[in-house]
Parts: C-alpha cells; sequence; structure tokens
C-alpha cells in the first residue's frame, strides 16, 4: 500500500541524474519537501523548477561535493535552517570512473576517488544529518548500495570494496541508533540504465551489447524502492531492498569485463 507523507524533509546527495533525480521526483511526489545537493547546481535548479511544477513541494538546492567535509557541514546546516527539520538522508551520490582499470592498471587516485565518494561522502553526510533527527524525533538514513556489495563481483575490485563497505556500514549503524528513532535501509539495485552504468561499463557500445542479454532496471524503478522503504510508518525497519532484472537474478556473477 502507497503511504503519502506530509510536512516531512528529504535530502537527496547526487540528485542532477539517474537515480538521485528521479528518487527526488518522486519522493516529492509522495510529499516529501526536498532538499537536493549535487555538484552541478544548474542541472538542480532545472530539476528543482520541474519538481516545483509537477508537485507544489518547496526544493531546496545547493552545491555539495559529498568528499568535502565543510561542504556537508554547511549544506545539512543550511537544510535544517531552511525547513527546520531532515527526516530522510538518501545518500545516493556515487563514482563509476576508475572502477574500469583493472588491478594492475589501476592507481591511487583512482582508488581514492572512488572510496572518498563511495563511503567516505556517505559517512559524513551520515554523521551530519543523524543528529538532526535525533532532534526532531524521526530520521530515515537511506543508503544506494548494490549488487556489488553482496555478490562481489560487478564493476571491479574497488567498487565492489566500496558497496561492500556501504553495506557493512548500514548494518553497523542499524545497531549502533538501536534505541534512537532513525531507520536505516540499503537498497541494493542490479544493473539500472543510467548514465552511471554506461560509464561503468566504459563507452555506450559495450553498455549496449550488455543490455542486449539483459532488460535493466530503469532508474524510476530504482526510486520506487526509496520511496517505498521512506514511506512505511515509523515503526516498519527495512533493513534491505535487493532488486535485479530477472536476467540477473540468481546468476551471481554480471556484468564483467
Ligand atoms: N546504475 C547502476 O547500474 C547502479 C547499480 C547499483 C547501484 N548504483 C548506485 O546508484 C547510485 C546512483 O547512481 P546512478 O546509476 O544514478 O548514476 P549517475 O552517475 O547518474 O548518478 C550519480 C550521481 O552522483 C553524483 N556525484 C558523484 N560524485 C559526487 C560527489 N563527490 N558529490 C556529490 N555528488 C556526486 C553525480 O554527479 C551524479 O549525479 C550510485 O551510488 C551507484 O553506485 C547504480
Amino acid at each position: 500500500m502507497a503511504f503519502k507523507v506530509q510536512g516531512q524533509v528529504a535530502i537527496i546527495t547526487g540528485a542532477s541524474s539517474g537515480i538521485g533525480r528521479a528518487s527526488a521526483l518522486q519522493l516529492a511526489e509522495a510529499g516529501f519537501n526536498v532538499a537536493l545537493g549535487a555538484r552541478q547546481v544548474e542541472k538542480l535548479e532545472t530539476l528543482a523548477a520541474e519538481i516545483k511544477g509537477m508537485t507544489g513541494r518547496e526544493v531546496f538546492v545547493m552545491s555539495l561535493d559529498v568528499r568535502e567535509e565543510q561542504q556537508v557541514s554547511a549544506f545539512v546546516t543550511a537544510v535544517k535552517n531552511h525547513f527546520g527539520r531532515i527526516d530522510v538522508l538518501l545518500n545516493n551520490a556515487g563514482l563509476a570512473k576508475g572502477v574500469m582499470p583493472v588491478i594492475e592498471e589501476s592507481n591511487v587516485a583512482n582508488w581514492d576517488a572512488m572510496l572518498d565518494t563511495n563511503v567516505r561522502g556517505l559517512l559524513l553526510m551520515t554523521r551530519e544529518a543523524v543528529p538532526h533527527m535525533i532532534e526532531g524525533g524521526n530520521g530515515h538514513v537511506i543508503n544506494l548500495g548494490s549488487i556489488a556489495g553482496r555478490e562481489a563481483y560487478a564493476g571491479g575490485a574497488v567498487y565492489c570494496a566500496s558497496k561492500f563497505a556501504v553495506r557493512a556500514i548500514t548494518d553497523a549503524l542499524r545497531q549502533e541508533l538501536l534505541g534512537k528513532p532513525v531507520r536505516i535501509t540499503t537498497v541494493d539495485p542490479g544493473m539500472v540504465e543510467t548514465e552511471f552504468s554506461v560509464v561503468r561499463l566504459g563507452d555506450k557500445d559495450k553498455a549496449d551489447a550488455v543490455y542486449t542479454n539483459m532488460t535493466p532496471l530503469s532508474a524510476e524503478d530504482i526510486a520506487d524502492c526509496v520511496v517505498y522503504a521512506a514511506t512505511r510508518p515509523k515503526h516498519v525497519n527495512i533493513d534491505a531492498i535487493i532488486v535485479k532484472p530477472l536476467d540477473q537474478a540468481g546468476a551471481g556473477k554480471v556484468a564483467r569485463r
């Protein structure tokens, strides 16, 4: 059953494209006022106008690089000051570039970029948002993991390491936050057709070659899962939502080079 919320506020990181963009739209349709963070503010402004036109919700936009501690702190403070509350944090921002090199061709710079975005960025955002959630008596951290954080085959070693870390952080924080009014969920997709998956697979031709054997999920499919988790009643915690194209279900090894 679909629930609607009223007056709640959701932060979406990496909202300028793909799953983040679709989730921002659908969370607004479900009743959330939304705070959009990404490095490309122009794209966020366009999305904000679209959301306002479609839903009438309030939208806050600010430049955000989740790797930068001071930017994260300033962003979360600005959202709290603007809306007076933070109910949902969707840690969606993720990096694909740098997964492509095989281990013998990879370097410290692309390992760091990957782990700083997918892991440290998520930790920074969560650390800043959770106290406001506890103070407000309601919170839900939703992390974009991946089946790469479960099956360890998709996307290369460093990407897998980052997504296993996302799952570990999610499970550990759930324990750490026991007794506090903050829920925590991972949404773990298989192949989704976004800019990210095209980059991850190297180029459009390669991506299409994979897609010929598979009907990938859409960003909207994943946004549906995000909205489902975000709109459950407060006493319901969904630990994880694992969602794959049918062709990947049970396959284990996916999207290999
Ligand atoms: N596409 C897939 O097949 C797939 C599968 C499983 C999980 N995911 C996860 O879903 C999430 C979204 O990916 P997507 O497929 O929508 O790709 P995408 O490239 O369209 O979106 C990623 C977003 O993150 C933003 N971003 C990257 N680095 C950032 C930073 N330092 N600070 C702020 N924003 C930053 C990008 O600008 C972009 O808006 C990622 O965490 C990804 O790992 C994607």
